[in-house]
């Protein structure tokens, strides 16, 4: 036989047979334990697994009543049709997934459990899908795993030259994402092996390999579970393969249809291939009738089925063995090393649900594992009675040094994170909150003669001569004047977008004007009409109306107190008996960029922390690598805190440039304490971060994450004050917008930048203290949400 064979050879001390670096080779398992009953241990125990995807009539069983045992020291071939439930077995043994109802012991502990060391590096986990950091080479790759389990960098680099051989893996210091598919799973392979686990948990690792890396795989997973006692489970579609495996179990519709030998399997059914074995068992399964089998299968299968009818239920010698050692250890009052308490075993003949564990009448009774216990050890309140392992300052540093690489090898997230914030601030400071100008506006002066050519001249003597002239000479430069023959024209010019209004001076305008000027209080409604400038305006623009309007007052100050001025008489004299004096703070003409700097930059540095993590570990946990992570024994809350660490690095970057941009390049003026400033831009970031963290924690698809970061934007942007005062808001309104994260930081840092106000002043430490109230319950919300999601899967 084909493992009989590779047993010789990786027994053999000669040969070319490449030999690992083992730092320990385990004794107390070994092959030469088969056989022996008191020393067998199972490494793998299931019994009345149920697993459901999805809720109500809609799911169905993925794992059906499921029994399986796995001996320590032996390779376990999983074999079964495409859908059958392989995986969802796998990741319920590694911890990934909890069983709807049932039992499943790893080394006599349930995975998850502080005792069973699973996840952890006890268990070496090959998924499916890649599970690979595309932008790692090959070196540290296997050097970040190396961190995850501690290990020392030299024993790191031998395994690396060791599996570089065995599996033939290109140079290491290629990059993973430059890798044929086929490498790139053989790397994969290498990181589940390379740490020398007692379990390892191999889903299809022969996919796409040629047949002579495959026997090379093959030979060195049996020189582990033969030479280290370690525990191989393995899922392959090449059936023949499995040969070499101790045991196979041939799954289907997430049953075990047998668990054998796969010499005892050939044999029962007198079949020469594992193919036809299965291809019987699945007929067998489906109700197809034995003399229908004998027509697909030899000749030989009919008699090959009685035999089989009669020895199917007689259990192999390992399977008893195991289930007694089960009993010793119960009997023994060794229940430390099985955590089930005893109530979980009776003893049962026989069991029916695997052949090759079932008991004929001739067999004493055993001791079975049945799962069904007591309430207070059913299968759910264990589960949920799970411990994680202590926090890990290794795993760590591991965690932030691959976020770290992860940033700097993307040149387009590098520049997304430090350049963004800064083009962002730019081209806010360029565009928002200056005057505008070239605004045409139509002058309609019915005081200039036509047959002059409408000569537009005056004085600036005290003469009532052309008044309506000179006071358009104050009119600023960004109102473009644009002269028309009469009103009729003017009115229609603004009705067709080409002037933002129109100015109309009456035929005696300056007579009037000097009239009601002289008469004063007396002067007549008549006088004071025709002594009015006339203004019609295209008020659609909110803010250019605004703008005119106020240059348009603007002028006539200016000019009627130049008048005044020029005949000697007091300027203030009859002018409107309102003065706007110096502000208690800011300018008499405070820039609108101003006030919406502040606003500005914490929406910049808010919205980048919610861009930047929102989709942090969505896209590992698409590609398994989150999966591959945590079976690893990395924490949930160490992955939180280590994007927690990086985005902090890159939040003091970005704040820092956007207060460079704002106050250095645009002369933003901070009138506060700039320290404070950039503390509550800073908590903003962070808050902004903590959202972002929350929106991963929630959504499966980076588009579902984008569409919640994106759609929270306006939203926030509106009502949180940024461009509109929230007392402009209904009453009801207000108390949603200061519910809002930023509504308050907002007020705190605009106090801060216009007032010069300090932390003492309440408007700015409210902003601080919801700030940080904000940041606690988001990553709180983290927590629970993550907390959740791993007890519902
Ligand atoms: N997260 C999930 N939600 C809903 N259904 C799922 C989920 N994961 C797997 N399934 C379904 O459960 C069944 C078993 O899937 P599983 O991946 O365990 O099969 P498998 O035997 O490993 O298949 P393959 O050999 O193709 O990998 C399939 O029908 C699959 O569609």
């Amino acid at each position: 036989m084909i493992r009989h064979s590779l047993r010789r050879m990786t027994n053999s001390t000669e040969g070319t047979a490449i030999v690992s670096p083992s730092r320990h080779v385990e004794s107390e398992t070994h092959s030469n334990s088969i056989g022996s009953c008191a020393r067998v241990v199972p490494a793998v125990l299931i019994r009345n697994a149920i697993k459901r995807y999805g809720f109500g009539k809609g799911s169905c069983p993925v794992l059906d009543e499921l029994h399986m045992n796995v001996k320590k020291g032996t390779i376990y071939g999983l074999l079964g049709a495409s859908g059958c439930g392989k995986t969802t077995l796998l990741s319920c043994l590694v911890g990934r997934h909890r069983l709807d109802s049932g039992n499943v012991l790893v080394f006599g502990h349930e995975p998850g459990s502080v005792e069973s060391g699973i996840p952890g590096p006890r268990v070496g986990y090959m998924p499916q899908e890649l599970a690979l950091h595309g932008y790692f080479t090959i070196n540290e790759t296997l050097h970040y795993f190396g961190r995850i389990f501690n290990l020392k960098a030299e024993f790191v680099n031998a395994q690396l030259e060791f599996l570089t051989k065995l599996l033939d893996l290109p140079p290491s210091n290629r990059y993973v994402k430059t890798l044929s598919g086929g490498q790139q799973r053989r790397v994969s392979f290498a990181v589940a092996l390379f740490h020398e686990p007692e379990l390892l948990i191999l889903d299809e690792p022969t996919v796409g390999v040629d047949p002579l890396l495959r026997y090379s795989i093959w030979n060195h997973l049996v020189r582990q579970s033969v030479d280290h006692g370690r525990t191989v489970i393995v899922t392959t579609h090449y059936i023949e393969e499995a040969r070499q495996a101790n045991t196979i179990g041939m799954m289907r519709s997430g049953r075990l249809l047998t668990e054998e030998s796969p010499e005892n399997l050939l044999r029962m059914y007198a079949l020469s291939s594992l193919e036809d074995v299965f291809l019987k068992l699945c007929m067998k399964d489906n109700g197809i009738t034995l003399s229908e089998e004998a027509t697909v299968s030899n000749p030989a299968g009919r008699a090959a089925d009685q035999r089989q009818e009669s020895s199917s239920n007689v259990p192999s010698d390992d399977s008893i063995c195991q289930l007694e050692s089960f009993e010793i250890s119960i009997d023994r009052g060794h229940q430390s090393e099985v955590s089930f308490p005893a109530a979980c075993f009776k003893k049962v003949l026989p069991n029916p649900g695997i052949s090759s564990t079932n008991v004929n009448s001739e067999t004493s009774s055993v001791v079975m594992f049945t799962g069904s216990c007591s309430s207070t050890t059913s299968s759910n309140s264990r589960n949920r009675n799970f411990t994680a392992p202590l926090f890990s300052s290794h795993r760590l540093i591991a965690l932030v040094r691959k976020n770290y690489l992860h940033t700097f090898r993307n040149v387009g997230m590098f520049v997304f994170i430090y350049l963004l914030p800064l083009i962002q601030a730019t081209i806010f400071n360029l565009t928002l909150g200056h005057e505008p100008t070239g605004l045409m506006v139509g002058i309609v002066n019915d005081e200039v003669e036509p047959s002059q050519g409408r000569l537009c001249n005056y004085t600036t003597a005290c003469s009532y001569s052309m008044l309506s002239c000179r006071y358009l000479r104050y009119i600023r430069d960004n109102i473009i004047q644009v002269p028309y023959e009469n009103l009729t024209e003017a009115l229609e010019a603004g009705r067709s977008g080409e002037v933002w209004g129109v100015i109309h001076f009456g035929h005696n305008f300056t007579e009037e004007f000097e009239k009601r000027q002289a008469d004063g209080d007396s002067a007549t409604l008549e006088n004071i009409i025709r002594s009015r400038i006339g203004i019609n305006m295209d008020s659609s623009n909110h803010l250019i109306h605004a703008f005119i309007e106020r240059w348009i007052l603007e002028a006539f100050g200016d000019f009627f107190k130049d008048f005044m001025r020029s005949c000697e008489r007091e300027p203030e004299a009859g002018y409107i008996p309102l003065e706007f004096l110096e502000p208690v703070y800011g300018q008499k003409e405070t820039q609108f960029t101003e006030f919406m700097a502040p606003a500005f930059t914490v929406l910049i540095v808010y919205f980048m922390g919610v861009s930047l993590t929102s989709g942090v570990f969505i896209s590992e946990r698409q590609q398994g690598l989150l999966d591959r992570c945590m079976v690893a024994g990395v924490q949930m809350t160490e992955i939180l805190m280590s994007h927690l660490i990086n985005q902090f690095t890159a939040m003091i970057g970005q704040t820092a440039l956007v207060f460079i941009c704002m106050l250095l390049i645009f002369n933003i003026p901070c009138h506060g304490s700039l320290t404070l400033a950039i503390c509550i831009t800073f908590l903003q970031s962070f808050v902004g971060m903590s959202f972002g963290l929350l929106i991963a924690t929630v959504c499966d698809s980076e588009i579902g994450a984008l569409l919640i970061s994106q759609a929270s934007f306006l939203p926030f942007t509106v009502i949180c004050g940024v461009s509109w005062p929230i007392e402009g808001m209904s009453f009801y309104l207000r108390f949603v917008a200061y519910s809002m994260p930023m509504t308050y930081a907002i007020e705190s840092l605009r106090c801060v930048f216009t007032r010069g106000w300090g932390i003492e002043q309440p408007d700015v430490y409210v902003g601080i203290i919801i700030s940080v109230a904000w940041i606690l319950a988001l990553l709180a919300m983290c927590v629970i949400v993550l907390r959740a999601r791993k007890y519902a899967s």
